[in-house]
Parts: C-alpha cells; sequence; structure tokens
C-alpha cells in the first residue's frame, strides 16, 4: 500500500490558543471605564503621551494594574526615554492589547497551511500511485499484444493487483478530501463568526456603527430610486440609567436590540445603534 499515514489525519489540526480576544479584556461597566480613564488620562499628560487609541489602551490596561509585567515596562519606557517612542508603543500594543487576535489569526492561519499540506501530500500520493498503475497497464497490455504469450493469467493477476491497489489509493484520497472538506467548513464558519463579531456591537448584537457607516455608503451607491433612512432615539436615557443603574441600562438597549433584529428585516437592513450603545 501506498498510503502509510491514518486517513483521519485531516481532521487534527492545531488547537486555538486560549489567549484572551480583545473584548474580554474590557469587562468595565460604564462607571468603572470612567474610573479608569481618570487614571489612564493625567499618567499621559505627565509624561506628555499623546492620548490616542493605542497609548489609551496601554495606560488604561496600565492603570487596571491587572498585567504587572506590562506596568513594569511601561514604568522603565518612560523613566528611561522621558517620554514615550511610538515603535515602544506598537510593541506592548501588540505584546498585551491585541495578543489574543493575533495568536487567534496565527493559529487559523497555521490551520489553513496544515490543511492544504495534507491536501497536497494526498494529491502527490494519488499521482505517484497513478504512474505506478499506468507503468503496470503499459506493461501489462504490452505482454498482452505478445502473440505467444506463456504466462497469461499471471498477466491478468498482476493487473487485476495493480488496478485493486488503484482503486484502494483512490478510495482514501477521498476520505482525505472529504475530512478536509469538512475541516474547510469549520474554517469557513470561524471566519464568518470572527467576522461578524467585527461588524457587530457587543451588547446589542446589531450592527455597530462602523459597518452601519459602510452600509450606508453602499446602499447610496447602489441607489438609484432614492433611500429612507430612519433613526429612533431612546428618550430619557440618561435619567433612566442615573435612577436604575447602568447594567439595566444595558438590559434596555440588549431589549431594544432583540426587538429590532426581530422586527426589522435581515442583512444588510439590520439597524445600528450607535449613540447609546457601548460599540
Ligand atoms: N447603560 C448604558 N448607557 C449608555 C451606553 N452608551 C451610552 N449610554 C448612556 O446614554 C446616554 C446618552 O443618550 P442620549 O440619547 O444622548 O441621552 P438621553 O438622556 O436619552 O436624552 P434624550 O434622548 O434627549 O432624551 C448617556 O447617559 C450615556 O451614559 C451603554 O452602553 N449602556
Amino acid at each position: 500500500m501506498l498510503w502509510q499515514s491514518a486517513p483521519d489525519t485531516v481532521t487534527r489540526m492545531s488547537q486555538p490558543p486560549k489567549t484572551p480576544l480583545l473584548i474580554e479584556l474590557f469587562p468595565e461597566e460604564t462607571r468603572e471605564a470612567a474610573e479608569l480613564l481618570k487614571q489612564a488620562v493625567p499618567l499621559m499628560v505627565r509624561h506628555d503621551i499623546p492620548p490616542n487609541p493605542v497609548h489609551y489602551a496601554l495606560w488604561y490596561t496600565y492603570s487596571k494594574g491587572l498585567e504587572p509585567d506590562l506596568n513594569r515596562r511601561l514604568d522603565k519606557i518612560v523613566k528611561d526615554f522621558d517620554s514615550f517612542p511610538p515603535e515602544s508603543a506598537i510593541k506592548l500594543y501588540r505584546d498585551y492589547i491585541i495578543r489574543g487576535e493575533l495568536d487567534a489569526a496565527r493559529a487559523g492561519q497555521q490551520q489553513v497551511i496544515e490543511l492544504v499540506d495534507d491536501i497536497e501530500s494526498g494529491v502527490t500520493r494519488s499521482v505517484v500511485g497513478s504512474t505506478a498503475y499506468q507503468h503496470s497497464l503499459t506493461l501489462g497490455l504490452a505482454a498482452l499484444h505478445d502473440p505467444i504469450i506463456d504466462d497469461l493469467p499471471g498477466v491478468l493477476g498482476e493487473l487485476q493487483q495493480s488496478t485493486q491497489l488503484m482503486q484502494e489509493q483512490q478510495e482514501q484520497f477521498l476520505y482525505r478530501l472529504r475530512a478536509a472538506q469538512s475541516e474547510i467548513q469549520n474554517l469557513r464558519n470561524q471566519l464568518e463568526k470572527a467576522q461578524m463579531a467585527a461588524t457587530l456591537d457587543s451588547l446589542t448584537q446589531v450592527f455597530n456603527r462602523h459597518a452601519f457607516t459602510r452600509l450606508l455608503e453602499q446602499a447610496l451607491a447602489n441607489s438609484h430610486d432614492g433611500l429612507a433612512l430612519v433613526m429612533l432615539d431612546i428618550d430619557h436615557f440618561k435619567q433612566f440609567n442615573d435612577h436604575f443603574g447602568h447594567p439595566l441600562g444595558d438590559r434596555v438597549l440588549q431589549h431594544v436590540g432583540q426587538l429590532l433584529r426581530e422586527l426589522l428585516p435581515p442583512v444588510p437592513w439590520r439597524p445600528a445603534m450607535a449613540a447609546k450603545s457601548s460599540a
């Protein structure tokens, strides 16, 4: 048999990393986040660090104090340089803020590489097997053309054997292809989920502002008969939050998001809740 490896190898891919994703790094409610903001901004002002999103994410995390190693590195940088070099900021941002996303992307990439490798080795084996089969077929046919065949049963037996071998190889290859197909489907689902997560507001599960803007631009570019845009506002929401607390306010937003998802037609006209959601 040319096929030596177990046929189900394609289903054993590398596992995704356990590093928390960006969204899991910042679970704070509005009030707690505002407290951290009050600590992070003065720190940036003190060290004359522009409060751009990269810096803010770092100093916000610094204020939380859950990454002692990051705090040590930040303290050292501002002490050594008396400023905050952009390269250091990007490096720390990669190491501490988006490492989950980077790990996940790398793992996804690795899975695709393993899958392609596996299919490629399957194709190679199949080609090698086919070539060997073709060779034995040519030899067998040449022998059959010989006017005097001493060993007809032997030649036919060999042909039968190599045909059987070829058949087995093709079956194995098909098996591997089917396994790869299901792995490709898994990867596709993962990718779709990641794409959806990037377009949805984590609290309300409706399109976030970025996705809404993109969809609106597309609709404007494609609409030749005009376009209707309906806007709605939840009145006195600040009062509601002040009275009943932000967690219940969040529940209200979630419920409104759910109603909108249920009542309005699906993609591309899912509503976006830009102003009041946490996106
Ligand atoms: N609970 C909660 N509140 C939020 C969130 N995002 C924004 N808000 C609150 O929404 C309020 C802003 O909404 P607005 O529509 O501007 O204020 P409003 O009080 O509803 O005012 P009117 O619409 O004029 O009645 C602020 O009090 C924010 O704190 C969120 O994700 N969760």
